[in-house]
């Protein structure tokens, strides 16, 4: 038995193939409506040993004349789809020895839009027309808050959930979708299978791939989680080479070093996402121990997501003043030994998966600072160009974000300790790194 998704309608109107399908197949909800829009016929396929093709075969797709005497189990004539910018249903004419057009862009399923989506352009978003897109791969939990908090915000035009359960993709961009007039934004959302079917976008976030389970370590999951964002970043390069990637996937510095590599694209669009994280649950501890309220204190997470994370204390103060004159050092190296183990605190308190809320939340606040080029000085797991004595490395530094990513890697006066211990996160990590090189 084979499962036919939207996917495979859309390769099959690619081809103006009918979409042939064995007696014990399964055609999703979502796919009959696919092909309803694009006028894509599912037949039965001829009785016979070519009757059950193997999943992914090509021969599945084969054109078949629409007058075809096999026996049909659903027809369904519409009027013959166009796409956007094309010319014809076969794609854009183009003279001669011109670049070949970009992926074409599809519009959303129709049965998004019968349950009251609202439709592209029709309503401008709270920020005054909201544009673009964001796909965010990998409808897990972080994939999903992360969705959510970009919905909120009201400023893409798009957002894009990607997961190769592809029915969980579509479901939550649905469930999302009714939050609209509770959310007040007019943010399109739909769910797919793959990052082509998602279309070209202008940020993507990697979240797929394994979460750790109590007591793993992140650096546990890097061979399997290598090999899923080495797919992903190749195909989101591909489908999107204008793109921002963020990185969220386990271990966090190899697979935004690897995603970086996967995808070619240059360091300054490859990002990873964990000082945003890191810092704000430095914040919140320190004031669920009295020091300030979490959003007035000033203090940044650097280094690696891991053991050797950085939080210098030098930079650490609210109101103006410096947390130390607040708190006793072995106070503040507690709440710095609790952010550094805070990822597996709730891992263990969950006892299946990691945290969400914190770093899809922190996700989407880079994905925001950029996408509004804001000019936002944040931690992020960027490629060191030099600054603090580092290069040719991904790991935690102060980044000024713009609509491009990163506009520059800025220098904080560290202290000489605080300098050093940067410098052996750095070496720390080319290790973890180069292990993941030697095998991947
Ligand atoms: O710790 C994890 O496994 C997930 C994430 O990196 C986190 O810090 O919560």
């Amino acid at each position: 038995m084979r499962v036919w998704g939207a996917a495979d309608v859309d390769a099959a109107a690619d081809e103006g193939a009918t979409l042939r399908v064995g007696p014990d197949d399964l055609v999703t909800p979502l796919a009959r409506e696919r092909a309803r829009e694009l006028g894509v016929e599912i037949a039965a396929s001829p009785p016979g040993p070519a009757a059950a093709p193997a999943e992914g075969s090509p021969a599945v797709r084969a054109a078949v004349p629409r007058d075809s005497a096999a026996r049909r189990v659903e027809v369904t004539p519409s009027a013959p789809h166009r796409r956007p910018g094309s010319s014809t249903a076969s794609g854009p004419a183009r003279a001669p020895g011109t670049e070949a057009p970009p992926p074409p862009v599809r519009p959303p399923s129709g049965a998004l839009y019968r349950r009251g989506a609202p439709l592209p352009g029709t309503v401008p978003g709270r920020s005054g027309g909201a544009t673009g897109r964001a796909v965010v791969v990998g409808a897990g939990h972080v994939g999903m808050i992360t969705a959510l908090r970009l919905a909120d915000a009201d400023v893409f035009a798009e957002i894009v959930l990607v997961d190769v359960d592809e029915g969980r993709a579509a479901g939550i961009a649905l469930d999302l979708t009714h939050t609209a007039a509770l959310g007040g934004f007019t943010t399109r959302i739909r769910g797919v299978g793959t990052v082509e079917e998602a279309g070209p976008a202008d940020y993507a976030v990697i979240t797929a791939g394994k979460a750790r389970q109590p007591g793993m370590s992140r650096s546990d999951l890097v061979s399997v989680n290598a090999a899923i964002v080495g797919d992903v970043a190749g195909r989101i390069a591909r489908t999107s080479p204008g793109a921002v990637i963020v990185v969220v996937t386990n271990p966090l510095d190899e697979m935004t070093h690897h995603a970086w590599k996967s995808s070619g694209l240059p360091p300054e669009r490859v990002i990873g996402m964990a000082g945003v994280l890191d810092t704000a649950r430095f914040k919140s501890l320190a004031a669920l121990e009295g020091l300030a309220r979490a959003d007035r204190i000033e203090a940044v997470a650097l280094g690696s997501h891991g053991d050797a994370m950085v939080i210098p204390l030098s930079q650490a103060s609210a109101g103006g003043r410096p947390l130390s004159e607040s708190a006793d050092p072995a106070g503040l190296h507690a709440i710095v030994d609790r952010t550094r183990a805070s990822g597996a605190e709730v891992v263990g308190l969950l006892r299946s998966g990691s945290a969400f809320m914190a770093p899809g939340t922190s996700t989407a606040r880079m994905v925001l600072a950029m996408v509004r080029d804001s000019g936002e000085v944040m931690p992020a797991t960027v490629l060191a160009d030099g600054s603090y004595g580092l290069r040719d490395v991904y790991i935690g530094l102060p980044a000024r974000l713009g609509r491009g990513g990163v506009r520059e890697i800025v220098e904080l006066d560290l202290r000489p300790d605080e300098l050093d211990a940067l410098h052996a996160a750095a070496k720390e990590i080319r290790e973890r790194v180069d292990a993941l090189a030697a095998v991947a």
